[in-house]
């Protein structure tokens, strides 16, 4: 079982609601990162505050929501180790597991039925990395962020 890290924007919020249940379903641990209110909000505050939670290892996994899911998934690909992908189909999630070892799921809320969302997670969820060539391919990632990025602290 999993510790996962969840982050939605106001668009997110109805969505979030069936993940936890879904999750929690699993057996898996919820680390519910806000927002919790239909006031609106900005996503890369939310992104920022699940991907920095996977990426000390605080959680596992993290499942982001907004309103196309792009938002959250660029913001959360700023932070260094996540490999963060907007999935809209299950063979999508299946790959972003299997050939990226995503650690960050991105939904979309408005253009993504709930039932389609919960059939990608209960795959991606379960979907082990393939490693061999794409290991190869994730540690030039991880390589590049090495030299690159920040790996700890805001501006
Ligand atoms: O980040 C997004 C787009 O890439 C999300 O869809 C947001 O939820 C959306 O932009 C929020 O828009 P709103 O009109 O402020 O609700």
């Amino acid at each position: 079982m999993m510790k996962i890290a969840l982050g939605n924007d106001h668009r997110g919020v109805p969505v979030k609601q069936r993940v936890i249940a879904l999750l929690k379903e699993l057996g898996h641990e919820v680390l519910d990162l806000g927002t919790n209110s239909p006031a609106s909000v900005d996503y890369p505050d939310y992104a920022v505050a699940v991907a920095e939670a996977v990426a000390r290892g605080e959680a596992d996994r993290g499942i982001l929501i907004c309103g196309t899911g792009h938002g959250m998934c660029i913001a959360a690909n700023k932070v260094a180790g996540i490999r963060a992908t907007n999935c809209r189909d299950v063979i999508d999630a299946e790959l972003s597991r299997r050939h990226n070892n995503a650690n960050v799921l991105c939904l979309s809320a408005d253009l993504v039925g709930e039932e389609m969302s919960e059939k990608m997670i209960r795959v991606w969820l379960t979907t082990e990395f393939e490693g061999g060539r794409h290991a190869r391919r994730t540690e030039k990632i991880s390589a590049y962020e090495r030299c690159h990025m920040k790996t700890e602290g805001h501006c």
